[in-house]
């Protein structure tokens, strides 16, 4: 929790006055039992109804004054419990996307999910509690058994009995539970991901009619999250009545020997009355140190998770290569100017490439060597899981190879800086993924300043003019979360549309015209050669009519490079094409 104590240093001024307002009150509450004495001993014993209205008034006023001093203390909590959570969530917010996919993949989504919601909101609490609860509870313990044995030190000796029973039992609970906290926090990690998986998937749950078992696996994490807390919650709920047990038989041992020195002149009633009232305010004090014991514990659990995302560094190291040729819409052709290339240089070198996931021994892609030109369209294709998506995904970084090197414009991609590295990218992910906001906003995504013209080229070779078009605000036309309100095939074609604006220099298609018709897609492909001169294209695909005109094929199967050329080479010499082609096509569009 130290090391996010740094994020106190902008709210000291609360951080100061509410303690002080909180303490100011605490102290008006350890005079109150005084006041209510001397009403007793002087004002009732003596019949002086002047005296008892008077100190009345005083208590009133110290109630009045210790409300507005908890009310200054409150706010000033809330203040800085806010703004901490506030600039935590944005500053993790921030340190996860400058980490690479690979860290993403280590930490787990559905756990940066809780740690940046959940987690956070636990480490908000603990800061208003330190406000409110830290000085004033062990104050208000200590204060009251100062002033019970400055009354009368032997009658005292019952507090010292008392205070370390009610510690002894605090210790037994929460020994017992803390160690609940830590794990509930994981299992809510689980709850979570199935939570998430759910929501995403409920289409396909749903056409598997799989609600029952999705239910029942939910079901069980839900009620393991739920296990603990009951378990959690039995511990606590034996301290409360133990407490009180104990504070009750304190107060009649107070009752109790307290009667005799008041027979012999030594105590009056009304010290007895606040005895019995510094008991109270222990007892209550003691249980608020449990409880605060508990928020403090699940909070350094809490920041023990936000700190290893903190802690936690992008294994993509950037250079600064053509840093300073991107400005913020900068066309991205001039940093291919910048970097002073000349079409002698490929403009992609794949050198001996070879890459494996975290935690995989086996690789997913293997020594893989190629030569790309610029304006050359490379089709990508082979079985699931055989290493396309690898392949593109590290082109812009997203991991960093294993082994060897990748090459743009003759310069190491890791020695550019990630901006003027992705800029020169158009990427179509696999999975469709649009944002809240209309299809406009959507297609500026790389390019904020894109003129409407440029939107309508990018669409047009995207075949999404016509849908568009045929919606009733256009391009105006506002695109529900993650594009709900459009069919695949739709989404398809406007992330390529995105994609194309800006004219990137390479452009990316990773199997994203998978929910085109044949027809759409070969339409597709045409119009992306007949309009983007230049442009380096990569087609990722299963098909093999949608990469069989392309300059160069890459043919992969489970990470291994079966062969790279053309179709009509390719088909002659690679078996493993050559399966593919005559699984898909016909004689007559294998020769075509
Ligand atoms: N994030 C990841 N972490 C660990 N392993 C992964 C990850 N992504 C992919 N893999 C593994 O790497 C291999 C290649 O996956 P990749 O996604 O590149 O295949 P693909 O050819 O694109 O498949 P598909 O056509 O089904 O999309 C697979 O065995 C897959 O299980």
């Amino acid at each position: 929790m130290k090391k996010l104590a740094r994020y106190l240093k902008s709210f000291k001024k609360q951080v100061i006055i509410g303690p002080f307002f909180k303490l100011l009150e605490a102290i008006f509450e350890l005079i109150v039992p005084l006041v209510m004495a001397s009403i007793i001993d002087k004002g009732i014993a003596n019949g002086d109804k002047s005296y008892v209205l008077k100190m009345g008034g005083v208590m009133i006023l110290l109630g009045v004054l210790g409300l507005v001093f908890a009310l200054i203390c409150q706010y000033s909590a809330a203040l800085a419990s806010q703004g901490v959570g506030t600039k935590l969530r944005n500053d993790l917010f921030r340190h996860i996307n400058s980490l690479s996919y690979k860290e993403i993949d280590e930490l787990g989504t559905n756990s940066l999910i809780t740690r940046i919601t959940n987690d956070v909101n636990q480490i908000q609490l603990v800061v208003a509690m330190l406000i409110r609860l830290v000085i004033r509870a062990p104050f208000l313990v200590i204060g009251a058994a100062v002033m019970a044995l400055m009354i009368d030190l032997k009658l005292g000796l019952i507090f010292i009995v008392v205070a370390p029973l009610v510690s002894a039992v605090l210790y037994f609970v929460m020994s017992r539970s803390v160690p609940f906290y830590k794990v509930r926090q994981t299992k809510l990690d689980e709850v979570s991901l199935i939570t998430r998986e759910n929501l995403s998937g409920a289409r396909v749950i749903r056409a598997f009619s799989k609600q029952e078992h999705e239910k029942k696996r939910f079901n069980e994490s839900s009620d393991e999250v739920a296990d603990i807390a009951i378990r959690v919650g039995k511990l606590s709920a034996f301290l409360n009545p133990t407490t009180f047990i104990i504070l009750n038989v304190a107060i009649i041992a107070i009752i109790w020997f307290g009667g005799f020195r008041v027979d012999n002149g030594s105590l009056t009633q009304g010290q007895i009355i606040a005895f019995v009232n510094y008991m109270t305010q222990i007892s209550l004090a003691l249980v608020v140190v449990a409880n605060l014991v508990v928020i403090f514990t699940k909070g350094s659990a809490s920041a023990a998770r936000i700190n290893e995302i903190f802690e936690t560094e992008s294994s993509v190291i950037e250079g600064n290569y053509a840093s300073d040729a991107v400005d913020n819409n900068s066309n991205i052709t001039n940093i291919g100017e910048a970097h002073n290339t000349t079409n002698s240089v490929p403009k992609i070198q794949f050198k001996d490439v070879s890459f494996s996931y975290h935690g995989n021994e086996e690789y997913s892609l293997e020594h893989l060597t190629v030569e790309i030109q610029r304006g050359e369209t490379v089709g990508i294709i082979g079985g699931t899981g055989s290493g396309k998506t690898t392949l593109v995904n590290l082109l812009p970084r997203f991991y960093d190879t294993s082994k060897g090197s990748i090459l743009i414009d003759g310069v190491d991609v890791k020695e550019y800086s990630l901006e003027a590295l992705r800029k020169q990218f158009g990427i179509v992910p696999q999975k469709a993924a649009l944002f809240g906001g209309t299809i406009l906003e959507n297609m500026r995504f790389a390019k904020e300043d894109a003129t409407l013209e440029e939107i309508r080229k990018a669409a047009k070779i995207a075949q999404a003019e016509e849908f568009i078009e045929s919606k009733p605000e256009g391009y105006n036309e506002v695109v529900s979360q993650g594009g709900k309100n459009l069919s695949g095939g739709q989404k398809q074609r406007l992330t390529i549309a995105r994609a194309l604006v800006g004219s990137p220099e390479v452009l990316i298609l990773d199997d994203s015209a998978s929910a085109l018709d044949f027809a759409t897609d070969a339409k597709l492909r045409k119009a992306i050669h007949e309009n983007c001169e230049g442009m380096t294209v990569f087609i990722v695909s299963q098909r093999a009519n949608s990469i069989k005109y392309a300059d160069k094929i890459i043919v992969l199967d489970d990470g291994i490079v079966k062969g790279i050329g053309t179709h009509d080479e390719l088909f002659d010499r690679c078996e493993v094409y050559r399966e593919i082609c005559l699984s898909q096509l016909s004689e007559e569009e294998v020769r075509r």
